[in-house]
């Protein structure tokens, strides 16, 4: 890829804060939470071992995991108002705008009365994001009432088992363990940076997290993930994918899944995933999804330099494990939501409210002509 431009549009390459969560692209290609390298995260932990480390800074015992997961667990309900709002939201909504409206009905009922409530309430959200998705997702598709107090151990096992009304088996926990740790946490970029903007005001946490979810939304962000399976479920072979894509980069079109605000050379986050989304395609004994998907890695990369980010193979991985297309940003927000609280936490402890200036580029001062005369 070429260097990338520094300042002007985008904010590019400014530091606008301090953080001791993470750091991304250090080296050109890593990224760390809290010290620790997320490939090593990713083969060595749960999930829930990483939001603990992220809200708590170390690595939790075994005595500390097991409580920290039981409490979570008991934080899987809904209440019934939220259920009542959640089944009239259509079938055909945008799951993120169910998030979102999840998020903040969730404010209204059981909102953040002081900041010593914070940590409290990120935990609420971390466990209620798989049940409000997929109380809304059951009840509009499949017309159930799910049971979202399971007793399973994860939070992408207690997804995966509502979504499907049975557990799931191992490698599908695996993966999603693994998928949400990748997502987890990623510095500053446009939905943590949301969440700062408006923590800064001192606002509440659930107007911080719905803010931040409806920045997730778009395709050059979260919605990437849906818009890259969108593109790569239209090709029935690799050699139909290399065409059409270079087609695609002739008319300058955007590939979704591909390149990056901040790294350079690669996203960490890709190798991880892809090697995931392989053993899936075996498991389910694909030969289009992947190959088309390598195909269009090799593609971009030969034809323009542009590496495959978090987003493009999360696509075919969630694909093989039954994960209808349009769920794939929300398990983002199911992750993510650690990022965003801890970043909310740490504007707090040190806050000034966020305000830049903007450079004026509008017409000079002139006086209002009275509008009888306009
Ligand atoms: C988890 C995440 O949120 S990861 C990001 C998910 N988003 C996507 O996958 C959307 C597709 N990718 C993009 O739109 C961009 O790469 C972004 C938004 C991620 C980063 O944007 P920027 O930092 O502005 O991109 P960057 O400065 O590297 O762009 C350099 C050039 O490559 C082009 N380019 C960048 N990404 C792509 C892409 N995916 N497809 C085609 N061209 C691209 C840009 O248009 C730009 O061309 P130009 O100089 O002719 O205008
Ligand atoms: O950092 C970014 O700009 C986008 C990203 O990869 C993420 O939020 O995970």
């Amino acid at each position: 890829m070429a260097e990338k431009k520094v300042g002007g549009a985008g904010l590019r390459g400014q530091v606008a804060g301090k953080t001791a969560l993470s750091t991304v692209g250090v080296s050109g290609s890593g990224l760390t939470y809290r010290g620790y390298d997320v490939k090593d995260l990713a083969e060595n932990c749960e999930f829930e071992e990483v939001a603990y480390l992220i809200f708590y800074g170390e690595l939790p015992n075994k005595a500390q995991l097991a409580d920290y997961k039981g409490v979570l667990k008991t934080l899987r309900g809904l209440p019934q108002a939220l259920k009542e709002v959640l089944e009239r939201i259509p079938a055909d909504a945008h799951p993120m705008d169910v998030m979102r409206t999840g998020c903040s009905m969730l404010g209204n009922l059981e909102g953040e009365e002081s900041f010593a409530q914070q940590q409290e309430k990120a935990n609420r959200l971390l466990a209620a994001f798989p049940s409000i998705i997929c109380y809304w997702y059951r009840f509009s598709h499949d017309g159930v009432r799910i049971e979202t107090e399971t007793d399973d151990d994860s939070i992408g096992g207690h997804f995966l088992h509502m979504l499907r009304d049975e557990k799931p088996n191992a490698l599908h926990e695996q993966v999603m363990n693994v998928s949400l740790i990748l997502y987890a946490e990623h510095e500053f970029n446009a939905s943590t940076f949301t969440a700062r903007v408006c923590a800064s005001t001192l606002s509440d946490l659930f107007s911080c997290i719905t803010g931040a979810i409806g920045s997730l939304r778009g395709p050059l962000h979260g919605g990437a993930n849906e818009a890259a399976m969108e593109l790569i479920e239209r090709f029935s072979s690799a050699d139909e994918a290399e065409k059409e894509l270079l087609g695609m980069l002739e008319r300058k079109e955007k590939i979704m899944g591909f390149g990056h605000a901040v790294y350079t050379e690669s996203d960490p986050r890709n190798a991880i995933i892809k090697q995931w989304s392989e053993k899936l395609a075996a498991d389910v004994g694909d030969d289009v999804l992947y190959p088309v998907s390598v195909r269009c890695e090799e593609v971009m990369w030969r034809e323009k330099k542009l590496f495959c980010n978090a987003d493009f193979f999360h696509a075919s991985a969630y694909h093989f494990m039954g994960i209808p297309t349009k769920l794939f940003t929300p398990i983002f927000v199911m992750s993510r939501v650690t990022g965003w609280a801890a970043h909310v936490f740490e504007q707090r402890a040190d806050n000034r409210i966020i305000r830049p200036s903007a450079e004026y580029v509008g017409p000079e001062l002139r006086k209002v002509t009275p509008i009888a005369e306009r």
